[in-house]
């Protein structure tokens, strides 16, 4: 059965302290017509991203410069590019217990740490050889940083300086024309159309950037080509637009990448693609291995479009982000239709007042007069839904800051705040509940060790399985959140469908006596059916939620990859459960046979 490990450590991996805002590989449509006809252009011209396959092309549009569009049709769950990132680096919370070189989890025999620096970890002397040619240049001003750090918890440089440390470093080695610096170089920089915040992230950023390269001074800078401020903000400009994060392969947010191929891939808010890091290879050595897949089937002539930034949050939050970070105005299909027809956007939705199953959009301020799409009933309780919606974003903001260093009051605030979202009437996909179901689900999973280790008593193992299925409540409004927002095959919605059904599949510490009904489902919250079940129905719908689970991490991580190494997982997990199921089944049957048959009268 399943374990409370496997599933701790996709929390574990939020804990990432990354000071740059890379690209979230997220949600869901293309929208492509939004932008101009494309230009066509010869990408071979340089002799720059030659590995792009031929199947794919790079082209221009007036409103996002360079994309890739494809020549032939794509169906879902198609590999489209697959590519090894030319920098990567770890976040400092995962130096020591990942692989520095491959990017996968310590071996059974224990990671090996560099000797001189003493910060960097490796598999084994394979993966220290690979990663030599960055080390090397890094080395030194690791342990110089360290000697001069004021508190040992700042004694590590971030990833993002890290991964600029290596990009100039490296640029300098490899030689102004080389391919290397040539496709580093021909990454889109901001740097005279920057908003003014940005330009103060920058400016921290640059002075970071010049003490780890043990400088005295930005004129120094002139050795590694970079001969003025314009210069270096350049440089940052090209890595804060085009960086990536780098995730395990289920979706745990482990570091900072540099891709100029992937990253010539222009944002929607309702993507056709995705960027993932499956782990298909057999070898380390060609790991990590980022790859773009189709979400959606993808036409011929068709632009592929990835999202920037996380499309579960309402357009407002969306487009700040992309302003902020990315320097555009989002016009895909997704911001652009908001509030223009009777669909309510499932991020910004409550029910009907009426509870005629239809939903209004959420009031934004106490004079709108909002009405339920389907019965056109007439929403009253505007304040205090716009009360509870602020108070449930301020709560969102303050246990996400809290959720590493202090747990326990990062959950207490999602169970005291749930309720209060839920009773007003928001969707499970409306922002902030979607957001503080999905934090609390991940605070619960941690906590479940520690209380399911103390069973020795019966009030213990009761309360061990109250917290289990509190965490499958949580887990089940995620997926229910995440089915409306994001597209079918999104990878966020595989992993979530694979937490619940893990969870589902969890020995119960305390099975309730009384039965549910075996098609009892997580989405709905049934009075009549108290959810979530218990024993051999519990089981049924852990097999079920991890069947669709894995036809979607098929699409989400790739076909060809097995739906990547979560998607092999499941594979065995549903086999394990399918005997499970047979000798219960086989078990009832014997029973059957072996009651006393009545005696005929
Ligand atoms: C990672 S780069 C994508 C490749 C870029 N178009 C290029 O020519 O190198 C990100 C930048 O592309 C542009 N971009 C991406 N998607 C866009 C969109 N949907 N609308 C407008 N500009 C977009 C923005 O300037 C953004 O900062």
């Amino acid at each position: 059965m399943a374990s409370f490990a496997a599933l701790r450590t996709s929390r574990h991996g939020k804990e990432t302290k990354s000071y740059v805002k890379s690209h979230e590989s997220d949600a869901v449509v293309s929208h492509v017509s939004s932008i101009s006809p494309p230009k066509q252009e010869d990408h071979d011209e340089n002799g720059l991203f030659n590995y792009i396959p031929k199947s794919l092309e790079i082209r221009s549009s007036d409103e996002a410069g360079r994309g890739i569009w494809t020549k032939g049709i794509s169906n879902t769950g198609t590999t489209l590019l697959s590519c090894k990132p030319k920098l990567a680096v770890l976040s400092n919370t995962y130096l020591d217990t990942h692989c520095s070189a491959c990017f996968g989890p310590a071996p059974p025999a224990g990671l090996q740490r560099c000797t001189q620096c003493r910060t960097v970890w490796y598999c084994d002397a394979g993966c220290q050889n690979r990663d030599w040619s960055f080390h090397k240049l890094e080395c030194a001003a690791l342990k110089r940083w360290a000697a001069a750090a004021p508190s040992s918890e700042v004694s590590i440089p971030n990833d993002a300086i890290r991964c600029l440390g290596r990009l100039i470093w490296k640029r300098k080695k490899a030689g102004a024309t080389s391919e290397w610096a040539r496709e580093i170089n021909a990454m889109q920089s901001h740097r005279s159309t920057m908003q003014p915040s940005t330009t103060e992230f920058h400016a921290h950023l640059a002075l970071a950037i010049v003490q780890y390269l043990g400088l005295s001074s930005p004129t120094d800078l002139a050795e590694f080509d970079i001969n003025s401020a314009a210069d270096l903000v350049d440089v940052i400009s090209r890595f804060t637009t085009n960086s990536f994060t780098l995730t395990s392969p289920s979706l745990t947010p482990l570091g900072v990448c540099v891709s100029p191929a992937i990253a010539l891939i222009n944002h929607s808010c309702d993507p056709n693609a995705v960027v993932v890091f499956p782990r298909s290879s057999e070898s380390t050595a060609q790991e990590p291995l980022m790859q773009v897949i189709a979400i959606k089937p993808i036409a011929a002539d068709e632009e592929i479009l990835t999202s920037y930034i996380d499309t579960t949050l309402p357009k407002s939050q969306r487009q700040q982000s992309l302003l902020e970070t990315y320097n555009f105005t989002c016009k895909c299909t997704l911001c652009k239709n908001e509030g223009l027809s009777d669909n309510v956007d499932p991020r910004i939705a409550m029910w009907c007042p009426k509870a005629c199953g239809g939903t209004s959009p959420l009031p934004v301020t106490d004079t709108d007069i909002v009405r339920c799409s389907k019965c056109k009933a007439v929403v009253t309780s505007t304040d205090a839904v716009i009360d509870a919606v602020r108070v449930g974003q301020e709560g969102l903001d303050k246990a996400t800051a809290l959720q590493f260093r202090d747990p326990e009051k990062s959950k207490q605030l999602t169970n005291n705040l749930i309720p209060i979202l839920l009773s007003t009437g928001l969707t499970p996909s409306t922002h902030p509940l979607l957001g503080l179901s999905r934090l609390q689900q991940s605070l619960l999973i941690s906590s479940l060790p520690s209380i399911t280790s103390l069973t020795s008593s019966q009030e213990e193992r009761k309360a061990a399985q109250d917290l289990l299925d509190e965490a499958i409540r949580s887990a089940s409004r995620s997926v229910s959140g995440l089915t409306a927002v994001l597209h079918e095959g999104h990878p966020v919605r595989g992993i979530a469908l694979t937490e619940l059904g893990k969870l589902l599949a969890v020995d119960e510490p305390s099975p309730k006596e009384a039965q549910q009904p075996a098609d009892a489902h997580p989405h709905f919250f049934s009075k009549a059916a108290p959810f979530p079940p218990s024993g051999p129905p519990r089981l049924k719908l852990a097999y079920t939620t991890l069947m669709r689970a894995r036809e979607e991490l098929l699409i989400g991580f790739g076909k060809a990859n097995d739906g990547g190494e979560v998607g092999r997982d499941v594979r065995e997990a549903l086999v394990a459960i399918e005997k499970e199921l047979g000798v219960w089944k086989q078990g009832v049957q014997t029973a059957i046979q072996d009651q006393p048959k009545p005696e005929k009268r």
